[in-house]
C-alpha cells in the first residue's frame, strides 16, 4: 500500500499502535498481532532506548512485524529509520523535527506514507502538504514512554489547528489513555497514537478493542454534533 488518499489515511489513523521491544514484556510481534485482532488500524515500529535492537536483529523483528501487519492488511510505518523502511518495503516512515528533513525523506521513499511530528501551530503551518501525509501532534498529555518528550500541551493544540484550518490528517500522541481518548478526538484529531495504553495492558487485544470503540464513538458524536450545528445555521 502506498500514499493513501486522505480519507483512507484518516481511517487508518484511528488507532495507531507505536511500539518497539523496550515497550513489550513479550515478543512485540505477538503484541502487534493481538492488538490488530482487537482493532488497531496502523502500526509503527519504533525501536528506541538503551537496549534497542540494532542491525540484523532489528531488521529481523521489523520483518516479522511486517509479515503480521500484511496478513491483516494493516500498514506498517517505520520510525526514524528510512533505510530500514526501504529495505523491508514498509508502507511508510515517521520522522520528527530533529530527524532527516521531510523533503529529503520524500525523495528517498517515493510514494510511501510519510508522517511528521509537530508540537505547535507554527510547526503545523510549516508542514508541506505536498510532502507530508499526516502529522503526529504531541505530547498531548504527560508521557513516560519518551525520554526526550516535550511539555504536554493538552488537546487544545489540536483544536487550534482545526480552527485555523490545518487540513493534513492529525493523530494525537502522548499519555493517551482509555479515559482521555475522547478528549483528543473531540478536539478534532482523526485518531490516537498510543504506546503504553496497549503495550502496558494485561490484555492487548481487549485494550485495543476498547480504545477503537471509544475513538469510533467520539468520531460519530463529533459528526452528528457538526451536522446539527449546520442544520441550526440553515434554519
Ligand atoms: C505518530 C507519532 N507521532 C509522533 C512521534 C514522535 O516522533 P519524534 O518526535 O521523531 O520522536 P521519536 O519517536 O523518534 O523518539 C512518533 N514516533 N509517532
Ligand atoms: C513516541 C512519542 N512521541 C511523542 C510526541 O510527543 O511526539 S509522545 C510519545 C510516547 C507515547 O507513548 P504513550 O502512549 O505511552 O504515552
Ligand atoms: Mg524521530
Amino acid at each position: 500500500m502506498s500514499r493513501l488518499e486522505a480519507s483512507r489515511l484518516r481511517k487508518s489513523l484511528r488507532l495507531y499502535l507505536v511500539l518497539g521491544s523496550a515497550n513489550c514484556k513479550i515478543d512485540p510481534a505477538i503484541v502487534v498481532e493481538e492488538a490488530i485482532r482487537g482493532g488497531v488500524t496502523l502500526v509503527q515500529f519504533r525501536e528506541k532506548g538503551g537496549n534497542a535492537l540494532k542491525g540484523a536483529e532489528k531488521e529481523e523483528l521489523a520483518r516479522r512485524i511486517h509479515t503480521i501487519c500484511r496478513r491483516f492488511g494493516i500498514p506498517l510505518i517505520i520510525n526514524d529509520d528510512v533505510d530500514l523502511a526501504i529495505a523491508i518495503d514498509a508502507e511508510g516512515v515517521h520522522i520528527g523535527q530533529e530527524d532527516e528533513p521531510a523533503d529529503q525523506v520524500r525523495k528517498r521513499i517515493g510514494d510511501k506514507i510519510l508522517g511528521l511530528s509537530v508540537h505547535s501551530m507554527e510547526e503545523a503551518e510549516l508542514a508541506d502538504h505536498r510532502i507530508v501525509d499526516y502529522m503526529g501532534v504531541g505530547p498531548i498529555f504527560p508521557t513516560l514512554s519518551k525520554d526526550d518528550a516535550r511539555e504536554a500541551q493538552g488537546p487544545g493544540v489540536i483544536r487550534e489547528m482545526k480552527l485555523k484550518n490545518v487540513t493534513l490528517p492529525i493523530v494525537g500522541i502522548g499519555g493517551i489513555s482509555m479515559e482521555r481518548a475522547s478528549e483528543v478526538i473531540d478536539a478534532g484529531a482523526d485518531g490516537i497514537a498510543v504506546i503504553s495504553a496497549i503495550t502496558g495492558a494485561a490484555d492487548h487485544g481487549a485494550a485495543a478493542q476498547k480504545l477503537v470503540c471509544e475513538v469510533a464513538a467520539s468520531i460519530e458524536r463529533r459528526g452528528s454534533s457538526q451536522s446539527h450545528q449546520k442544520d441550526d445555521t440553515t434554519k
